[in-house]
């Protein structure tokens, strides 16, 4: 096999109350990267987007990747990949996690799938080091497993796949970029301990809740003590969006990824788009301009030439 189509979805990282630990694989939106395998030790890189990102292999997450990849497999093969973008750079929806999971899977497809899952989780953590300073998986394994992961240890890789309830997921995102390496640095490092006894109730109530499919369990533990009051404070609109979405019947819901964007949780699809008309209106009323999506938990993570990648979510 000598070329590989692959589709990567965007994710929502953290799940509000599990930083660095929780995330989800989306339905919509979703890159598409197509890899050619060449006979020598390099990585050519094409955008086929307006996002200039970079194609120096060295600079752009898919590169790196790639290039892990050649040196994992011997040094003697090398990658052309054509990328096309549809989650856009620093959006909060797993950007740089859909071009290093996809750059992951797709080398692996074209070696002869030569690497376990936990390899594909360590290179494409590569990826994340270049974008946001710092190896995480919350983005990369539900994009590589889809549904809802836990990430219990990285170091060792150690991945819970979770439960996916039918829940309809809506995305707002408002065009101002807030990169993941910026939201990270104005974090605090350290966190009373009265904070950590009720994030740490909410995050075994929110993998509970998706282990027992009890939604309202589930709104109960969308609550973020530690990293959104510090991160809202980047995102306009943020608590009207969240307040009026409540107010419409959304379970819950925050901060996806690093943000900008804002996701929320609703039982059906009727809440889901009411809750989306809800956000555009925020975000029109204080002018600025935004795309929302209504969408599902995909149970489908990288799918490789329309079939499915390294797995699936339960
Ligand atoms: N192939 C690529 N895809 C996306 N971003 C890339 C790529 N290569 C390099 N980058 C850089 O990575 C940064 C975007 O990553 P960042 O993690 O900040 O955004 P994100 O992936 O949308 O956010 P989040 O991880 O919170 O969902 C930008 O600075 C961008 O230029
Ligand atoms: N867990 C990461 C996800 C964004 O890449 C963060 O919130 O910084």
């Amino acid at each position: 096999m000598e070329t590989v189509k692959i589709k990567a979805p965007g994710t929502v990282a953290n799940l509000v109350c599990g930083f660095d630990i929780l995330g989800l694989a989306l339905n919509e939106p979703c890159d598409i990267m197509e890899f050619r395998l060449l006979d020598e030790p390099k990585v050519v890189i094409h955008n086929r987007d307006a996002f200039d990102l970079p194609t120096d292999p060295e600079q752009n997450v898919a590169g790196v990747v790639l290039l892990a990849a050649i040196e994992k497999a011997g040094g003697n093969v090398g990658f052309e990949v054509t990328i096309e973008k549809h989650i856009k750079p620093g959006s909060g929806l797993g950007s740089s996690a859909a071009s290093a999971a996809g750059a992951a899977v797709g080398a692996n497809k074209l070696l002869g799938n030569r690497f376990s899952t936990d390899e594909l989780i360590q290179l494409a953590m590569i990826g994340e080091k270049l974008a946001t300073g710092v190896k995480h998986a919350d983005n990369i394994t539900p994009c590589i497993l889809g549904g809802i992961t836990l990430i219990r240890s990285i170091h060792p890789i150690d991945i819970v796949p979770l439960a996916t309830p039918d829940l309809y997921v809506t995305v707002v995102h408002p065009q101002i970029e807030v990169r993941t390496s910026d939201a990270r640095q104005i974090l605090k490092q350290q966190v009373y301990l009265k904070d950590a006894i009720k994030q740490w109730g909410n995050i075994a109530g929110l993998v509970a809740g998706f282990m027992r499919n009890d939604k309202q369990l589930i709104g109960r533990s969308l609550e973020d003590v530690i990293i959104e009051p510090v991160r809202s404070i980047l995102i306009p609109g943020f608590d009207e969006v969240k307040t009026r979405s409540k107010e419409a019947g959304a379970l819950g819901g925050g901060i996806s990824g690093s943000g900008p964007s804002v996701f929320m949780l609703s039982e059906t699809e009727t809440i889901a788009r009411e809750v989306g008309a809800i956000m555009n209106a925020v975000y029109r009323e204080i002018g600025i301009e935004n795309y929302v999506y209504v969408t599902t938990i995909s149970k489908e993570g990288v799918q490789v030439d329309g079939e499915s990648g390294v797995g699936s979510g339960e």
